[in-house]
This record gives C-alpha cells, sequence and structure tokens, in this order.
C-alpha cells in the first residue's frame, strides 16, 4: 500500500517539475527502479552458499559388532524367535556393513530401554555433536542464525526437535524454525531445498539444517522379515549443514548450491506403499521395506535426472538427446522398438553421493547411472562404515570425498537422497574452491587411510 502512495507521489511530483528536468528527472527514476528490480531479483534468486557442515560419528562404546547385535537379539526370547535371529544374522552378513556401526544407547541394555527420555539422549547427542563439530569450522555466531530446519522422519515430540536445539544454543527469538518429521532419507536434499527457499525470502541470514534417524524407540522387536530387515540396516548417526546467502560469504563458502530437484512417487500406490509403518500381525509397530523398493527408487530417479537434465547436462550431451527426439518424431518405427536416448549424466557430476540405503539400493543406483563403483565408492564406505544413516548419508558420503582430498575448485557434486514416500531428491553443488582436508568432518578420522575396502557382495564388475 505504501509502496503505491509513494508511486503515485513521484508521479504527480514529476508533473509539477518544469519541462526542461523532466526528461532528467524520468531517467533518474527509471534507473531507480532497476536497480531496486535488481536487488530484488538478487534476492529471490540470489545464490546460497554451503559454509560448512559436520558428522556425528558415535564414541567406540556404541559399537555394535554383528556377533554383539545377533546375542542380544537371541537373548531377547520374548521378541525374537531363533528364525528372526538366523534371518538378521543373514541379512547382517550381505549387508555390506562393517563391525563398526553404531546404535543408541538405549538398545545396549537387556532388556533395552526404550524411552522417551533415552530418544532425546540419542538425538541430543547426535545433533549437538554435528553442530559442534560444524561450529568449529565457521566462524558465524548462533544469534546470527535466522532459519533452522531439522529433520528426523520417526522421532517427532513435542516441544519440537526445532526447540531442542533453539534451547541448547539460544538461538534468536526470530529464527525461523521447521521440524520435518515421518518423510524418509530422501530428507536431506529436500531440507537443504526448503531451508534455500527460506534463505531466498530473507536475505543476509545463516540457516541450520538438520539431519538424523531416531533408532531407540524404533528398532522393531517382533518377526515380520520384512521389518526385521530395518534393523539389521539403520545406524546411529547425524548432520549439521550451515548455509548462508549473504554475498560476501562467497569467499569463506566450500560449495555453492547450484540446483536441488524434487520428485514425489507417492501417487502410486506400489511406490507409497515401498517403506511403510505399521503394526505386524502381533501388533508390534515396525517400518516394513518392500522387496520392490529398488523399482520405486529407479523410477523416482528416473524422473529426478529428468527435471536436472536440462539444467546440469552439457550442451553436446541436450544436443544428442534433442536430436534422438527429433529421430522419434520422424521415424516410421513405432516409439517401443526405438532404442530410448538415456543422457550420459556422467559428464554432470564429478562426485556423486547417493544416498546409502542398503547394498541393493546403490546397486540399482549404479545400474540405473550406469556408473563403475569408483563413483559410488562414498555411498559403498558410508554404508561400511556407519551403515544406513538415513537423510544424513549424503553428508557422510562428501565428508569421504573430501577427507579423501578429492574436491577440487569448480568439481561439481550431486547428492541424491531416496526414501519414503516414495521420493528421490537431489541437489548438485558446486565446490567453491579446493577442499582443505582439515576443514572436513574428522567422522572418518579414525579409518579413511583403509579405506575403500573390497565391498563383501553385490558388486558389479567394470
Ligand atoms: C537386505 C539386503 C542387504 C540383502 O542382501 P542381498 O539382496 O544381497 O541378499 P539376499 O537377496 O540373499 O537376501 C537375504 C535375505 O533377506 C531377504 N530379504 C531381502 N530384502 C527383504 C525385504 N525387503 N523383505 C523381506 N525379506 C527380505 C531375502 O529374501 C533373503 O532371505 P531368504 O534367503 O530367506 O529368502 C539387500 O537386499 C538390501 O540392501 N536391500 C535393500 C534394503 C532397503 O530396502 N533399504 C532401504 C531402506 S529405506 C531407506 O533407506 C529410506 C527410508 O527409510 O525412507
Amino acid at each position: 500500500m505504501s509502496l503505491a502512495v509513494c508511486f503515485l507521489r513521484v508521479y504527480f511530483a514529476f508533473f509539477l517539475l518544469p519541462l526542461s528536468t523532466q526528461t532528467l528527472a524520468a531517467s533518474i527514476y527509471v534507473v531507480a527502479c532497476s536497480i531496486y528490480l535488481w536487488i530484488i531479483l538478487k534476492r529471490l534468486w540470489g545464490p546460497v552458499y554451503v559454509m560448512g557442515f559436520g558428522c556425528f560419528a558415535a564414541p567406540e562404546h556404541y559399537r555394535v559388532p554383528y556377533a554383539s547385535f545377533i546375542e542380544h537379539c537371541s537373548l531377547l526370547k520374548d521378541k525374537f524367535d531363533e528364525g528372526s535371529v538366523q534371518f538378521q544374522e543373514k541379512v547382517l552378513a550381505k549387508a555390506g556393513m562393517s563391525q563398526m556401526t553404531a546404535l543408541p544407547l538405549g538398545f545396549h541394555y537387556l532388556p533395552p530401554r526404550i524411552t522417551l527420555t533415552n530418544e532425546r539422549i540419542e538425538c541430543e547427542t547426535v545433533l549437538f555433536g554435528a553442530i559442534d563439530e560444524l561450529f568449529s569450522f565457521v566462524n558465524v555466531k548462533m544469534e546470527d542464525i535466522g532459519v533452522l530446519v531439522t529433520n528426523c522422519s520417526a522421532f517427532s515430540p513435542t516441544p519440537s526437535m526445532s526447540s531442542m536445539i533453539i534451547n541448547k544454543y539460544k538461538l534468536p527469538v526470530d529464527v525461523k524454525s521447521f521440524t520435518l518429521s515421518g518423510m524418509g532419507c530422501s530428507v536431506g536434499p529436500l531440507a537443504l531445498d526448503l531451508a534455500k527457499r527460506v534463505l531466498q525470502c530473507n536475505p543476509n541470514k545463516y540457516a541450520l539444517v538438520l539431519s538424523t534417524e531416531n533408532l531407540t524407540r524404533n528398532l522393531y522387536f517382533g518377526n515380520q522379515r520384512s521389518m526385521l530387515v530395518t534393523n539389521c540396516l539403520f545406524r546411529m548417526g547425524g548432520s549439521a549443514v550451515l548455509l548462508s546467502n549473504k554475498w560476501s560469504d562467497r569467499k569463506m563458502a566450500k560449495y555453492k548450491v547450484l540446483y536441488t530437484a524434487r520428485s514425489h512417487m507417492g501417487a502410486i500406490d506400489s511406490c507409497y506403499r515401498s517403506v511403510y509403518q505399521e503394526e505386524d500381525s502381533e501388533g508390534i509397530i515396525g517400518v516394513g521395506l518392500s522387496k520392490d523398493l529398488m523399482k520405486s527408487a529407479a523410477l523416482a530417479l528416473q524422473h529426478n535426472m529428468k527435471i536436472l537434465g536440462p539444467k546440469v547436462l552439457p550442451l553436446s550431451e541436450l544436443l544428442l538427446y534433442a536430436l534422438h527426439l527429433m529421430k522419434t518424431k520422424f521415424s516410421h518405427k513405432k516409439d517401443s522398438d526405438l532404442k530410448p536416448y538415456i543422457p550420459n549424466f556422467k559428464l554432470a557430476y564429478d562426485h556423486i553421493c547417493i544416498h546409502a540405503g542398503g547394498t541393493a539400493v546403490i546397486r540399482a543406483m549404479e545400474e540405473a547411472l550406469d556408473i563403475p563403483f569408483e563413483h559410488s565408492e562414498p555411498s559403498h564406505m558410508t554404508l561400511y562404515r556407519f551403515g544406513n544413516l538415513s537423510s544424513a548419508s549424503i553428508w557422510y558420503e562428501l565428508a569421504y570425498e573430501e577427507s579423501k582430498g578429492r574436491v577440487k575448485k569448480g568439481h561439481k557434486i550431486w547428492q541424491i537422497g531416496l526414501g519414503s514416500g516414495f521420493k528421490c531428491c537431489s541437489a548438485f553443488l558446486l565446490a567453491m574452491k579446493t577442499i582443505d582436508i582439515s576443514t572436513s568432518s574428522q567422522c572418518w578420522a579414525s579409518c579413511i587411510s583403509e579405506l575403500p575396502v573390497e565391498v563383501p557382495i553385490g558388486r558389479r564388475s567394470h
């Protein structure tokens, strides 16, 4: 309203001016309007930077080697029958995970101590750990955080996870906080996308994006196989990422967020049901994983690639694709007889971080993207060292590449989150500088020199 009044005042004042100065005034007015428009557009579409990120590495006493896990389960005779213990043993042997993965302390007791207090403790331990590491790398004060996005699929207490962080770190009273829950493992890039959009409406701010899964209550104590698989794969971890839209931060930033893309396949029943929390026949709640999950993942990825393709593929690939479309249009052959042209996405990125959902998930993505082990190494190694870390896994994968000293200035990173819904969400990042290992998360410090190891099963030969 005030802008309209201001405009009218200027408009009428213009006609009161002598004729000779009207041209000059009009020019000044046009220049001022252009500058104003430029500022608005820059705010809306200005770059968002990743200043740094931290990943939680659980201390030794959280570790669950296979033998401990299986012994623990076999002692819980009222929860698991013998077949379920053996099934978990079989899955663990094929899961591509090491003896170093961790579960929250509540699980280590006999019987497990599943309480709200322990859920909170797990959440605090992981997120405070990741945030403290992040803030040891960046020179930003907590009072400068303007946006907070937390995500955790299976833990949604009140006060919310965001409130937990605001209380601990005394974030400012006007912080814009968002707590995402129930959204599965694809939420890493989705949370980034949300924070990016909020930042674009709030200039000169920092956004803190936190990702974790909570296992204290969400391990499954029953005998349904599709739910037992989750016990074997999901492990403890979380990440904290700091974003900035300050122009002055571009020199200090590690990455620029180039693009984000979200694909939701929830309208298709089989996709919707592929990761599904429900009660089993005994009334025990668990998260069932469908054996068809890989098909949903491939479908969601395909859609995501359609969104990203025009933005990230080099011109040569786009031209080849356009040529193929024209050939299809003018060909006398039926559509089904023509071999589809799949653009070479390997030309679009230097590093790829595929959600480490399980060996079969990574294998399905290797197949869909036609990539060799070298490209999926960060995913396999994250699964090996940490297990399935849900939405945080893509940040551990980037930390792996950084810790190996592989991320150079100008490199492009493609992060792919996959999870319940079924969703595929991805983010393209551009490295603003060659990453100095001392500014990378220490989560890999204890083992990076020994990795990669041979992936025990299912590796494709290239
Ligand atoms: C579970 C695996 C490690 C097993 O490895 P392999 O496939 O090499 O071995 P395999 O085929 O012999 O399977 C071992 C045994 O597990 C059984 N099995 C495998 N997947 C199963 C499932 N979903 N439900 C029930 N049983 C299953 C097999 O039938 C077999 O039992 P038998 O020999 O008795 O027939 C793998 O299949 C895998 O990584 N699956 C994907 C897991 C997954 O869905 N991850 C996404 C999590 S969700 C996520 O990350 C996102 C989110 O939550 O939002």
